[in-house]
C-alpha cells in the first residue's frame, strides 16, 4: 500500500504543479497516470507546439514546459505510478481513501485530487470507412513531432485552432500544406485566422474551404486523399500526400472516474468553485481540465490557480485545527545566494520548509 498525504489522480500541468503548491505547505503527493510520462495532453498530444498564454514565457513549447514543472517540483519528491489507470475509489470509515489501479496498485491518502484532464484521449475521427488501415501509416491525429513532416506533402482537415496552427507551422517545414474546412469561417483565434489566410495568398499553404475529405488510398501506406467540394460543379480533387491529419478534437471520456459517485455536468466534475474546488465527495477535489464551474476556462493557467486554492483546503483536512499561514515564496530572503541558480533555488526551498 502506497501511503500520502494527497494522491493525484493526472501527471498533467495541473497535477504536477499541485505537488509545488502542496510542498510548500509540507505536504507530500503522490501521482497516478495512465500514461507512462508525466504531462498530459501537453506531453501526449503537443510537446513540440508553442504556448503562448503562460505568464513571464512569451513563448514556451509544451514538452518544455512539463520540463520546467518537473525541475520545479524536484524538491518535494512526489512518487508516481505512471502506466496504470485509477479504477476504484474505497471511502474508508475515518474519511480516507484507497485508491486502487487497474493493475492491482492500492494507494492510500486523506485527501483525493482528481485533475484527471480529459480523461483518457479519444481523438474524434472523420467518418471515413477505410481510415484505420492507415492510422501511423500515413494518418495521425496528433502531431507529436512536426519535424516528421519535413518535406511531405501534408493534407490537414479542421477549422479550430489545432488545424490553423499546425498549418501555419508545417507550412516552413512541410514542402505542400493543404487545409481542409468544411465551412468558409475557421472557429480559432483571429490572429491565426488572418496568418492562414496570409499564407494561403503567398501559396504556402492551399485552402480548400466548403469541403471535406471523404476518402483515402494507397497500398502499403496513404498517398492520396480526395476532396469533396460543397459546390457541385467543382466536384471532386484528389491530392497525392504523405500524410493526412484530422484535428477535428478530442472527444472527452472520463472512464472510470464517472462511475466513483461525484455529480458530473457534461462530462466535466463539478466542483465548488467560488470556495475550495471540492467535489460532492468531502476529502475528494477536482481541479484543471477535468472539473467544471460558471466561468471555467480550460487553459493551464486556471489548472495552476485551481491547485493553489484547493491545496489551502486539503491542508486543513490533513492537519485539523492547525492554523495554516500563508507565506511568500521568497520569505526567508534571497540574500546570500552565491548567485548558482541550483543553490538560489535550493535555499528558497529550504526557507520555505523551514
Ligand atoms: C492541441 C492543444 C493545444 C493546446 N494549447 C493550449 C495553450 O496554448 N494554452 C493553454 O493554456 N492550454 C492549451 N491547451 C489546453 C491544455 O493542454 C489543458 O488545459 C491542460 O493540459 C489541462 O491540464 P490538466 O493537467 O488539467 O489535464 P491533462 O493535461 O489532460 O492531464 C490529465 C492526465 O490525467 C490522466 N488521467 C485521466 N484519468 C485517469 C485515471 N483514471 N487514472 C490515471 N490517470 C488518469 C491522463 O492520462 C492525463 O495524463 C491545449 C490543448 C490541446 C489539445
Amino acid at each position: 500500500m502506497i501511503k500520502t498525504d494527497i494522491l493525484i489522480i493526472g501527471a498533467g500541468p495541473t497535477g504536477l504543479f499541485t505537488v509545488f503548491e502542496a510542498g510548500l505547505l509540507k505536504l507530500k503527493c503522490h501521482l497516478i497516470d495512465a500514461l507512462p510520462q508525466p504531462g498530459g495532453q501537453c506531453s501526449e498530444i503537443y510537446p513540440k507546439k508553442p504556448i503562448y498564454d503562460i505568464p513571464a514565457f512569451p513563448e514556451i513549447l509544451a514538452g518544455h514546459l512539463v520540463d520546467n514543472l518537473m525541475e520545479q517540483i524536484k524538491p518535494f519528491e512526489a512518487g508516481f505510478t505512471l502506466g496504470e489507470r485509477a479504477e476504484t475509489l474505497d471511502k474508508q470509515e475515518d474519511g480516507s481513501f484507497i485508491i486502487t489501479t487497474n493493475k492491482g496498485t492500492k494507494h492510500h491518502a486523506p485527501v483525493v485530487v482528481i485533475a484527471g484532464g480529459l480523461g483518457s484521449f479519444e481523438p474524434r475521427k472523420p467518418l471515413i470507412p477505410n481510415i484505420v488501415n492507415f492510422e501511423d501509416k500515413g494518418v495521425n491525429y496528433f502531431i507529436k513531432d512536426p519535424e516528421v513532416y519535413r518535406n511531405k506533402k501534408v493534407v490537414i482537415a479542421g477549422g479550430g485552432d489545432s488545424a490553423l496552427d499546425w498549418a501555419i507551422f508545417l507550412a516552413d517545414v512541410a514542402s505542400e500544406v493543404s487545409l481542409v474546412h468544411r465551412r468558409n469561417e475557421f472557429r480559432g483565434a483571429l490572429d491565426s485566422v488572418e496568418k492562414a489566410a496570409e499564407l494561403a495568398k503567398l501559396g504556402k499553404i492551399q485552402l480548400y474551404t466548403e469541403a471535406e475529405v471523404v476518402a483515402i488510398s494507397g497500398e502499403e501506406k496513404l498517398n492520396a486523399v480526395t476532396i469533396k467540394h460543397n459546390d457541385q460543379e467543382k466536384g471532386e480533387t484528389i491530392l497525392e500526400v504523405d500524410n493526412f491529419i484530422p484535428l477535428f478534437g478530442l472527444s472527452p471520456k472520463l472512464g472510470p472516474i464517472g462511475d466513483w459517485g461525484l455529480e458530473i455536468e457534461k462530462n466535466a466534475i463539478k466542483v465548488n468553485n467560488a470556495k475550495d474546488y471540492q467535489t460532492n465527495i468531502p476529502g475528494v477535489f477536482a481541479i484543471g481540465d477535468v472539473n467544471t464551474y460558471e466561468g471555467k476556462l480550460k487553459l493551464i493557467l486556471s489548472g495552476f490557480h485551481e491547485a493553489a486554492v484547493m491545496c489551502q483546503f486539503a491542508y486543513q483536512i490533513i492537519n485539523p485545527g492547525k492554523r495554516y499561514v500563508m507565506k511568500y515564496t521568497t520569505v526567508g530572503g534571497v540574500e546570500g545566494f552565491d548567485g548558482s541558480k541550483k543553490e538560489a533555488k535550493k535555499e528558497v526551498v529550504q526557507s520555505i520548509l523551514a
